[in-house]
């Protein structure tokens, strides 16, 4: 018997709305993501996508509206741990090699144990970078780090903020296979994109922002 149908989504928000200067960037939005499901956010440039992100994030605060995760109440600090956030700007320290800037990353926000910083290294094709100072990477090899980062979270919440951006076509169906392997295993994802979009062959949602008037 399948009893999905009953668990409670991963993720559900309702009522979410986030004004600045009293001018709504965007909402009230309802919206809910299943556990092996994808949310693609689609939008326009300007139209709030990172905004909710960094919202769902506990990055910046909602002026109205409640968050839950798996049905209960999740405020900002209970939201970091079930959250892994790949933001459009890297986020790496630039004088750190890369296998260094993922020790240090993993090291605040933990890790999945049976994986190594070298295997996620390998993973997103950069082995024998270990050592390579991020600020001597390609932007491309920079999203391939950040990618590598996240592999390594144990959060089951990825929030990916145009994750296709600077990437080359391998580097595309990398994300897409990281997307499918993480909600097999009981992940969502929420995936940001201005619509042109190589979408896994995943269960997906969707959500579209419009551009407040
Ligand atoms: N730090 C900021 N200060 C003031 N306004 C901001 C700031 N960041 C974003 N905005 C404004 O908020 C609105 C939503 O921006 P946001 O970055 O969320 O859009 P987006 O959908 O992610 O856009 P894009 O597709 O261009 O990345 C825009 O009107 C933008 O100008």
């Amino acid at each position: 018997m399948d009893t999905s149908h009953s668990a409670p989504p991963l993720l559900q928000a309702r009522g979410l709305r986030f004004l600045r200067n009293d001018e709504p960037v965007f909402g009230p939005l309802d919206f809910s993501v299943d556990a092996g499901e994808a949310l693609l956010v689609q939008g326009g440039n300007g139209a709030g996508k990172t905004t909710l992100l960094r919202v769902l994030a506990g990055l910046l605060r909602a002026d109205a509206g409640e968050i839950d995760i798996d049905g209960r109440r999740a405020r900002a600090a209970d939201r970091s741990r079930a959250i892994a956030y790949l933001s459009h700007l890297p986020g790496l320290k630039a004088d750190l090699g890369a296998l260094e800037n993922l020790d240090f990353l993993t090291g605040l926000q933990g890790r999945r144990r049976a994986q190594s910083a070298e295997a996620a290294l390998a993973i997103v094709g950069l082995a024998g970078y270990e050592d390579a100072l991020a600020r001597q990477l390609s932007a491309g090899q920079k999203k391939r780090l950040s990618l590598a980062r996240l592999w390594l979270s144990p959060a089951p919440l990825w929030l990916l903020d145009e994750p296709y951006a600077n990437l080359d076509l391998e580097g595309i169906e990398l994300v897409n296979r990281m997307v499918q392997a993480h909600l097999r295993s009981g992940g969502a994802a929420l995936v940001t994109t201005h619509g042109a979009y190589a979408a896994p062959p995943v269960r997906t949602r969707m959500l579209v922002l419009e551009k407040a008037a």
